[in-house]
């Protein structure tokens, strides 16, 4: 590891051309100094991993690359060539790429159309536009076929689509903003040979990432920032993943693992053959049953769209059951609207923040009533109390480490990771009897998992009952007292976090959604074994 050094723009390093320089750039928000005399220098040819603590600067420096944001100081030279970029358009003019973590297709349109729509000029919107697609498919291993729709795709494979797109547009810097937080780990590694088909043409990678193991996996050199600034680089080959977590928050790596086991037996949640059907009578969830104690978490392990979102919403009640029931301990909720679940003690962490845990234009303390407008400190009787609310916003941002500059800046002005642990910190506050989770920790850095994890399992250890669901397979396995698998609306397979790896949960999750695990001869597994088992599938099974 090295402290950092910014040779002149356009000048080789290592032998090899620099394809993006950014030097000295500063970025002032109200309040906030997002980026600090910040210096990167990208060589094509490689992958550079950007790392850092929530809220270092990573998302407003790629803003400012991609030309979403313009520097209050600093440089930016691509290819040697000075640059001043005005709108993401000039930017793609300069070959420089971003695959947003949202993905931003459009469902209902196939492939060729999301890819041409916009860049007509370039191939038209006809063949010679679906002969680029195959060509831009082929030469870097994409598998994108140009005539399906992208409906009918997978997470990853939307994943591909949008880094042709960019392709398509002649990127030749791609920036990719946590693209392995959706993936499973099969997933992943194909993602990596993607990105080394890229580098060997010559192309440049810049990958944001909060997992260490993975930035050391596929980077040629990591880019440290730490509150705003720069504070070195380092070579993947010389540095552990404890090295690098010390770097951005000077503190040691945590592991998800729970300690000793507090499940009871003492039902929180009990759900009973859930069904619930899409307008034409489809299942989007089809005989979902199960029961999680007091003190247990329940992790549901799946390829995101297999029924994941569906129930969340049903157990929230934003969606109500076609048939089948829930009970909150003795208490049947199968009827209940959302806020009386709430208040009865169903917490929730919702998986996209922006849509259902976040008024965005609304200040902090105002997010922090989100939800909880009837409870206290919120609320006295039948009165809003804005003064308690603000202490207690106080008190969160505190506890869970938000980084702000006070309680009345927007939402929106927070990064991704404070963003969450906002979240997490209002969902614990209310000292739920049951959480769902969805994605906990997704986009939160190192340290601040490791805090977030550290409260879910002090809540567990009081009686906290938790359904729990991650693409994060290392959490699920590390947090989870008890693991299922869903695939296309129903649960297909358990299997023992005490001994599955991730791997092997991945190949269940993929294997399932091709219908390996269906059909693969599963001999009754020994309680150490670490064999996925089919779940029980009839009634009579049920019933064992
Ligand atoms: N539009 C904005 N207005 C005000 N402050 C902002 C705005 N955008 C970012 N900030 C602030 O700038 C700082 C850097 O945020 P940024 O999103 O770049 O961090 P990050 O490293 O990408 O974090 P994360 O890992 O959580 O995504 C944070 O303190 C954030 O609150």
């Amino acid at each position: 590891m090295n402290a950092s050094s910014s040779p002149p723009a356009g000048a080789a390093v290592n032998g090899q051309a620099t394809a993006v320089e950014l030097a000295g750039i500063t970025k002032r928000f109200p309040g906030v100094v997002a980026n600090h005399d910040i210096h990167l220098t990208v060589r094509k040819g490689t992958v550079h991993a950007l790392v850092g603590e929530n809220g270092a600067g990573k998302s407003t420096l790629m803003k400012i690359l991609y030309g979403m944001q313009k520097p209050d100081e600093g440089t930016i030279a691509v290819n040697g060539e000075q640059v001043t970029f005005h709108s993401p358009a000039d930017a793609i003019a300069r070959g420089i790429g971003m695959v947003h973590q949202h993905f931003m297709l459009a469902d209902n349109l196939t492939v060729l159309e999301n890819v041409a729509l916009g860049s007509e000029k370039l191939y038209g919107i006809g063949a010679g536009a679906r002969r680029r697609i195959k060509e831009l498919s082929e030469r870097y291993g994409l598998d994108v076929r140009p005539d399906v729709l992208v409906e009918e795709l997978g997470v990853a494979a939307r994943q591909r689509v949008e880094i042709l797109k960019v392709l398509y547009r002649g990127a030749t810097t791609l920036i990719l903003d946590e693209p392995t937080a959706v993936l499973v780990p099969q997933e992943v590694d194909a993602l990596f040979d993607n990105l080394r088909e890229l580098k060997a043409e010559g192309l440049s990678v810049i990958f944001i990432s909060h997992k260490l193991g993975e930035v050391l996996s596929v980077a040629d050199e990591i880019t440290v920032i730490r509150r705003g600034t720069t504070v070195g680089t380092a070579v993947p080959a010389e540095t552990t993943p404890r090295q690098l977590a010390e770097m951005m928050v000077g503190s040691e790596l945590p592991t998800p693992e729970t300690a000793e086991s507090t499940v009871t037996d003492r039902p929180v949640i009990t759900v009973d053959r859930l069904r619930l059907e899409a307008a034409g009578g489809k299942a989007l969830l089809d005989d979902i049953s199960f029961t999680i104690h007091a003190g247990e978490v329940l992790g549901i392990a799946g390829v995101e769209g297999n029924g994941q979102t569906e129930l969340v919403d049903a157990l929230i009640g934003l969606r109500h059951a076609d048939s089948g029931t829930i009970a909150l301990a003795d208490e049947e909720i199968t009827g209940w609207a959302t806020r009386k679940r709430r208040e009865q003690g169903i917490g929730y962490i919702p998986e996209d923040r922006h849509r259902h845990g976040l008024l965005l234009e609304a200040p902090l303390w105002e997010n922090r009533i989100l939800g909880h407008v009837t409870e206290r400190p919120n609320a006295k009787g039948v009165w809003l109390d804005p003064k308690a609310a603000q202490e207690d916003t106080r008190r969160i941002v505190e506890a869970y480490d938000v980084r702000t500059p006070g309680i009345d800046v927007t939402a929106a002005s927070l990064s991704g990771g404070n963003q969450q642990k906002l979240i997490v910190g209002r969902e614990m506050s209310h000292k739920p009897r049951f959480l769902i989770a969805a994605h906990p920790t997704r986009g939160v850095d190192v340290g601040a998992q490791a805090a977030i994890w550290d409260h879910i399992r002090e809540a567990r250890r009081e009686g906290l009952a938790v359904l729990l669901i991650s693409a994060d397979l290392d959490e699920l396995i590390g947090l989870s007292d008890t693991l299922r698998v869903i695939y296309n609306g129903r649960l297909v397979a358990d299997a023992d976090p005490a001994t599955i790896t991730p791997e092997e949960l991945g190949s269940a999750m993929t294997g399932a959604a091709t219908g390996h695990l269906e059909h693969e001869e599963i001999p009754d597994t020994p309680a150490d074994a670490p064999e996925i088992r089919k779940s029980p599938e009839s009634p009579e099974d049920e019933a064992r």
